[in-house]
């Protein structure tokens, strides 16, 4: 151990109450090796501060550890073992085993400066017990004594302690207190540190996780939502996209589970469930919400470390969600989790086979439907309904099999800890909120179940929700219209025909991360290889691909600054991925929510966003109606001011990509149905048709592929080519840059100069708008025309 410079020294606090760590003086990094100076004035005040706290003290750890001590000898069948360490616990800091040490010249404490000798300890850990005259700290030592041979054995005696506490005390020790997870215990100074987050009183190592995520402010729906929820009201919120929903219920969660004693090594009873519409939400929330826990046990050993077994966390949380491997997630599962994110099918699918989950549902303390509205939608209908079916007070005078499980969860119960319901959405209509709230809501019943017909609607579902609260808290901060200030929003009229070229247009004229939604699968497959010739970094997002694809191309798209993610709707919900600059929507969305949800994905958490309708002729109608029923004028939209020269050059490009993909996908298609030919020739035993198998035929088509493959080589090179070319605006004279009727001398100079179409400015999109010109009125001369489409190519 380093005694290090002067800045590792300092005055030990004069009140020992307020931090046992500073009256000890400094720690090393790990926290747990101390120096003090001594000085007669501070010893006696902090001996007077102890003997106060003393009184109360009950901790008997050095008798459990006897206890233990004797398990372990039965198990081993003699005393033989070598030598232990164990943790004692002392309330006085003199019973330390200090060490004197010389002073180091390099303090700069050179005169005696009232200081009598100078001491290190080593191995202490510093624990506050709560009592009734506050906090009181103690010191955990590590002390000598006998010791199991390996880990295994160490398990194996701390179980076999576990299994046969001696009194309600030791049951205290074993089922474990903050300070055996050598918590950083100091109280978090929310005054100081986060005065918004003061009024909340959550527990103080949340206090940690919020500054350690530089979370200084509560976001107004977390403002709102936090005193209701803690107070344990249940709560509807609905907020605007990317406004921190997830805390707004995630915190109050935390907070009570953080309250609670450290879980023994028994199996947890599972306390929450939070239900997402997709897996990637669920995922996303699990991160989210693990991150905030990690940071709020910044002490706890690193996962997979040895000391981990003996440390669990304090809350711990994991989702479950189809297209991952449901034997893992079971086993999760069985070692008992605090809390489970989940989607309705995959969950349903294992409680099928598991009793004793559908029991723990049964007695949860927090329910929380996150973007509820959605699971509609994500075809998750029937499982939600079964699985909220079993949260209602009716539905639990009926017998489960597994009733006689037992757990911790039926002791809440029997506390009268009642379940908290938390709905949280970006879009609940006014009507659902308000008969949300009406006392006399039908309801499911367990006695009449089979005559009662099942849910029809999701409002229908969310109505039957039993809500433990005679008037849930209804937060509603949508704003007007539904609008986000930070929010931008376009459109480019086009043909349906030109889309592809006026979306390429806009990756080249305004860089950045953009998220284009499309509505069908295929559009995906067709656009995706035609961004790849045009070397546009495009990743695909829908259902079809496997889980791990899914998240690989999320991971690739969040990682690369102006990478294109061709999604469906799956990602138009709760997705947070940092820093999505446009949101760009290549087919019309059916609904205002999906509008509305699928903008979210920009402008998240107060930073810009742009977000463009991509509107041909025939989908003017369904823009229309989108916009009347967000209670706002079509007009409200305007056009993007396009460069139409440019858009003519790409058109060329665009149109050279699409014959490469054509020839391509011929060739694939061929290739694919001889094959499949053969294959089911082969199958059937029968000969195929001379025409098919004969060694002429395949020479045939060995020379047409070779002839195609050719073809397309040099379709390749020659768009290669013109990628290479710079597109040059009209009237710019990219050989003189001070000439021309366009000079871009100065944008040049000034790192101005877009960087793909030289002539046009570096610039954000949305910066350049046809004002007034939004609902197919002609205002500029060089706004995306649709009856331009059919131009010449220059
Ligand atoms: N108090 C806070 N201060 C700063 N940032 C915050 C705060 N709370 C949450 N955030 C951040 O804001 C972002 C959006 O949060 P979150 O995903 O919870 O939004 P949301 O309202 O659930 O959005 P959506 O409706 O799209 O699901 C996240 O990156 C989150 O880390």
């Amino acid at each position: 151990m380093q005694v290090g410079s002067a800045g590792k020294w300092h005055l030990p606090n004069a009140n020992p109450a307020d931090s046992a760590r500073s009256q000890m003086g400094r720690s090393d990094p790990a926290g747990n090796h101390y120096f003090r100076r001594r000085r007669q004035v501070f010893l006696r005040r902090l001996t007077e501060g102890f003997s106060l706290s003393m009184s109360t003290s009950t901790t008997t750890k050095p008798q459990l550890s006897a206890k233990r001590l004797a398990l372990k000898r039965k198990l081993k069948g003699g005393s033989s073992a070598p030598r232990k360490k164990l943790k004692v616990t002392k309330s006085n800091i003199d019973d330390l085993p200090w060490k004197t040490i010389s002073r180091p010249a390099e303090t700069g404490l050179g005169g005696d400066d009232g200081i009598l000798e100078l001491e290190e300890v080593e191995g202490v850990e510093v624990v506050y017990e709560e009592t009734e005259k506050g906090r009181v700290p103690k010191f955990k030592v590590v002390e000598e004594e006998s010791k199991p041979q390996t880990d295994d054995e160490e398990e194996e005696m701390e179980d076999a302690a576990e299994e046969a506490p001696e009194s309600d005390q030791e049951e205290e020790e074993n089922s474990g207190s903050d300070s055996e997870a050598g918590d950083d215990t100091s109280a978090f100074d929310f005054e100081k540190l986060l005065p918004e987050w003061q009024s909340f009183a959550l527990n103080h190592r949340l206090g940690n996780a919020l500054q350690a995520k530089s979370f200084s402010t509560p976001t107004p729906i977390q403002a709102a939502a936090l005193p209701p929820a803690l107070k344990g009201k249940d709560v509807i919120g609905v907020a605007q996209t990317g406004s921190g929903k997830t805390l707004a219920y995630g915190l109050p969660i935390i907070h009570y589970l953080l309250n609670q004693k450290r879980p023994s090594k028994k199996r947890r009873p599972l306390r929450g469930l939070i239900l997402t519409p997709t897996r990637e939400l669920a995922l996303q929330v699990t991160s989210h919400l693990s991150e905030v826990l990690k940071a709020a046990e910044p002490s706890l050993p690193a996962e997979g470390s040895s000391t981990q077994k003996k440390f669990p966390p304090h809350v711990s949380i994991a989702a479950i969600v189809g297209g991952m491997s449901a034997q893992k997630q079971r086993r999760v599962l069985d070692r008992g989790l605090d809390i489970i994110v989940a989607t309705p099918g995959r969950l349903w699918d294992i409680m099928q086979d598991d009793d004793s989950l559908a029991l723990e549902i049964r007695n949860l303390k927090f329910l929380v439907l996150d973007e509820a509205d959605r699971m509609i939608e994500a075809g998750h209908f029937a499982e939600l309904e079964n699985i909220l079916r079993l949260t209602l007070r009716e539905a639990s005078e009926e017998q489960i099999p597994g009733e006689e499980h037992e757990n911790e969860a039926d002791e809440e119960v029997k506390d009268g800890n009642e379940m908290q319901t938390f709905v949280f959405s970006a879009t609940l209509s006014k009507d659902l909120q308000r008969n949300l709230k009406k006392p006399m809501r039908p309801k499911f019943s367990s006695k009449k179940k089979k005559q009662q017909k099942p849910a029809s609607t999701l409002d229908d579902l969310l109505l039957r929700l039993d809500f433990r609260d005679a008037d849930p808290e209804i937060i509603d901060l949508t704003p007007e219209g539904n609008l986000i200030s930070s929010l931008q929003e376009g459109r480019i009229n086009c043909l349906t025909s030109d889309k592809d070229v006026y979306l390429y247009y806009f990756f080249l004229r305004y860089p950045g991360r953009s998220l284009v939604f499309l509505s069908s699968i295929d559009g995906i497959r067709r656009l995706l290889p035609l961004l790849e010739l045009l070397e546009v970094k495009a990743f695909p997002l829908h259902s079809q691909l496997e889980q791990r694809q899914r998240l690989k191309n999320l991971d690739r798209f969040k990682s690369i600054p102006n990478a294109v993610l061709l999604a469906t709707d799956i990602a138009a919900r709760g997705l947070d991925i940092p820093a999505v600059d446009h949101v760009i929507h290549f087919q019309i969305p059916r609904t205002a929510d999906t509008y509305v949800h699928r903008n979210g994905r920009t402008a998240r958490a107060n930073r810009k966003g742009f977000s463009m309708l991509m509107c041909a002729p025939d989908e003017r109608r369904v823009v229309k109606a989108l916009m009347s029923s967000l209670g706002r004028e079509e007009s409200s939209i305007e056009e993007l001011d396009i460069e139409m020269s440019m858009v003519d050059k790409l058109k060329a490009r665009v149109q050279l990509a699409r014959q490469i993909e054509n020839s391509q996908h011929k060739v694939k298609k061929t290739n694919h149905d001889r094959n499949w030919m053969k294959e089911a020739a082969e199958t059937l035993g029968v000969d195929l048709d001379s025409e098919l198998d004969s060694d002429n035929e395949d020479n045939q088509a060995n020379r047409s592929k070779k002839a195609r493959d050719a073809k397309i080589r040099g379709m390749k090179e020659e768009l290669k080519g013109m990628l290479k070319t710079p597109l040059i605006g009209r009237g710019v004279s990219a050989k003189f840059i001070t000439s021309g009727t366009r000079p871009i001398i100065s944008d040049l100079l000034a790192g101005e100069l877009n960087e793909h179409l030289v002539g046009a400015k570096k610039t954000e999109a949305g910066s350049e708008m046809v004002k007034g010109a939004s609902s197919g009125k002609k205002k500029s001369k060089r706004k995306a025309e649709p009856a331009a489409s059919g131009k010449q190519n220059s």
